[in-house]
């Protein structure tokens, strides 16, 4: 039960359920100093009672008294051991769990679930997480456990007097149940501010320098300014709303006492309760609204980690992309069959898109803006599932082949390279594990990088900072085409990779390719027409269908949209910018 409630693993429910049970016991063993309290207050009233006086004397009182003190140290050490520890360990297996969860998710999750969400999901959610199961739940059941253990004893006593106290706690329990719905809206609404401020944050730091080229800085900063007080006013609204709702179940709590007293005194002047008795009900009522008044706070602190257990159990149940992770394939053609597809529902990117990237064959997509190049090239790679028809590599169909083991067999190189802040050697590397310095230093100078990376203070270990900041774009485009190149994969997909180069830089970068790129399947995506005329095979993609497909000398002469592009071309390279 507890494993499926707060999304525990195996290990974590059995040490939550630990944790309970020494909570329980360091609970308890808070109520024997009251039960010797009153052992002591019973033998100092006997002379008053007429009863001649008899019991421990007062070394055992103060032996039993440090056996006490020990017991509850032990108690509580445990029960700190159980919790806090298990609870680390949790919360790390939990961040591991999803960053592996991510992992296995298509990316057309990524485009319903902004960055900043899924940061606050991983990070902050996972840490309120850690005191929720380190201290609140132990504490709360250990408690809420252990008062039911005594008012059980009680109603086997006195159930009448054992009813007084317990009924105000069981009123106080339904105002705060009852409220649950209402603070967890206020709750969604104080997550939800914090999220928008913090994608707004985000969004500033990426783009300050657009920004600033633009003077919207102002203007941009009063508008997050209004987010941050919103999550002002969204906070201060919760907290009236729960604190009001915790102090009026602490207020219904408060008159637990009291009415132990009338009840008891009733009972007593009535002869159905002895004076002993009465002065245990006391004692106990006086031990235990303390902690249940804790509980009550607890139970909001509980309420609010639901709806971030829910935030993650949401992304668990996401369907991950699957497949084997063992396939055969006649050759490594790509073939596209009449592919349909949409990033939104109702709202075609490709319709019926049809055509075959040759393995040994360079295959250029070209045609205008938006008509669905880089999606095409990405769903080559099963970036995201497709709605209609069937892509398949080597006769297999894709969408049964696991992404993980499918990219094995792909290089990519995208129009916005990524850089890890780690050296530039590090960052070649990825594209191979294994792969010997030798073998990165020769994938670096065929990519051209061996000029710029000479002249670093410390050549290939500069460390090129994050997402290789202190490099030009067309350093880092080099960087990223070395990493493809030493990855060596039978599938080539390159989406602009030469457009930040100089001309001098993208002719002997061609050169190395075109050596490199032999015998492999190649999906190129270039918007120079000096580099599509190289293509064996060009696909023109116009609003989301294959508008024209041939070799570039066929097409030139269909004269056409593809004409037109180079024509155009021709004409942009002639312009000059005039006052
Ligand atoms: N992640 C995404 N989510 C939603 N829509 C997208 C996404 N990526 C692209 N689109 C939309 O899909 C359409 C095709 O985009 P795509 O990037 O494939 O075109 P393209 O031909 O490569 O364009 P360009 O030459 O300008 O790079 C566009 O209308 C674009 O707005």
């Amino acid at each position: 039960m507890l494993r499926n409630l707060f999304a525990l693993t195996e290990q974590g429910a059995k040490d939550m359920k630990k944790g309970i049970i020494a909570s329980i016991f360091s609970s308890l063993s808070l109520m024997f100093p009251m039960g010797l309290l009153l052992m002591l207050v019973m033998q100092l009233l006997q002379p008053l009672l007429g009863i001649e006086a008899d019991g421990p004397s007062l070394k055992l009182y103060s032996v039993l008294c440090i056996g006490l003190l020990i017991i509850i140290f032990l108690t509580h050490y445990v029960q700190y051991r159980c919790t806090y520890i298990a609870a680390y360990a949790e919360s790390a297996q939990r961040r591991i769990g999803l960053a592996e969860k991510l992992r296995t998710l298509p990316l057309s999750f990524f485009g319903k679930r902004d960055l900043s969400d899924l940061t606050t999901t991983m990070m902050s959610d996972c840490s309120d997480l850690e005191r929720v199961f380190a201290y609140t739940i132990p504490q709360i059941f250990g408690t809420a456990i252990s008062c039911l253990i005594v008012c059980l004893c009680l109603f086997f006593i006195d159930w009448r007097m054992a009813l007084a106290i317990l009924s105000p706690f069981i009123l106080a329990i339904i105002v705060l149940i009852g409220s649950k719905r209402l603070q967890n809206r206020m709750d969604l609404k104080k997550m939800q501010s914090k999220l928008d401020a913090a994608d707004s944050i985000q969004e500033f730091l990426e783009s300050i320098r657009d920004l600033q080229a633009n003077n919207q800085e102002e203007e941009y900063l009063a508008g997050l300014d209004q987010k941050l007080e919103k999550i002002v006013h969204t906070s201060i609204r919760y907290e009236m709303t729960s604190g009001l709702m915790i102090t009026s179940a602490q207020m219904i709590l408060r008159f637990g006492f009291p009415v132990t007293v009338l009840v008891g005194t009733l009972l007593l002047s009535q002869g159905h309760l002895s004076l002993f008795l009465f002065l245990m009900f006391l004692v106990t009522a006086s031990r235990i609204y303390d902690p249940l008044s804790g509980v009550m706070m607890q139970l909001s602190e509980i309420f609010n980690a639901m709806l971030q257990l829910q935030r993650m159990k949401a992304i668990e149940k996401e369907p991950e992309q699957t497949g084997t992770t063992q396939y055969s394939t006649k050759g490594y053609d790509i073939s596209f069959s009449h592919v349909g597809f949409s990033y939104q529902d109702g709202e075609d990117v490709l319709t019926d898109v049809t055509f075959t990237a040759k393995q040994g064959e360079v295959t250029a997509l070209v045609g205008p803006s938006g008509g669905g190049k880089s999606t095409t090239a990405k769903l080559a790679a099963r970036f995201w599932d497709i709605q209609k028809g069937s892509i398949t590599i080597g006769g297999t169909d894709i969408s049964k082949i696991d992404p993980e083991t499918l990219l094995k067999d792909y290089a990519i190189v995208f129009q916005d390279v990524v850089l890890f802040n780690d050296t530039i050697m590090g960052n070649i590397r990825l594209g191979r594990k294994d792969a010997t310095n030798e073998e990165i230093l020769a994938a670096a100078r065929a990519a051209q990088c061996d000029e710029f990376v000479q002249q670093l203070p410390e050549g290939y270990q500069t460390v090129v900072g994050e997402n290789g900041s202190t490099l030009s774009g067309g350093e880092r485009q080099r960087i990223s085409i070395a990493r493809a190149l030493l990855k060596n994969a039978p599938v080539v997909l390159l989406d602009e990779a030469t457009a930040s180069l100089d001309v001098e830089n993208e002719t002997s970068l061609q050169t190395a390719l075109s050596a490199l790129l032999k015998e492999k399947t190649v999906l190129i995506i270039a918007h120079r027409m000096r580099t599509v005329m190289g293509a064996d095979h060009v696909v023109v993609l116009a609003d989301g269908h294959v508008a024209e497909e041939g070799t570039p000398k066929q097409l030139l002469d269909q004269g056409r949209i593809f004409r037109h592009m180079v024509e155009l071309q021709q004409e942009s390279s002639n312009w000059k910018i005039s006052s």
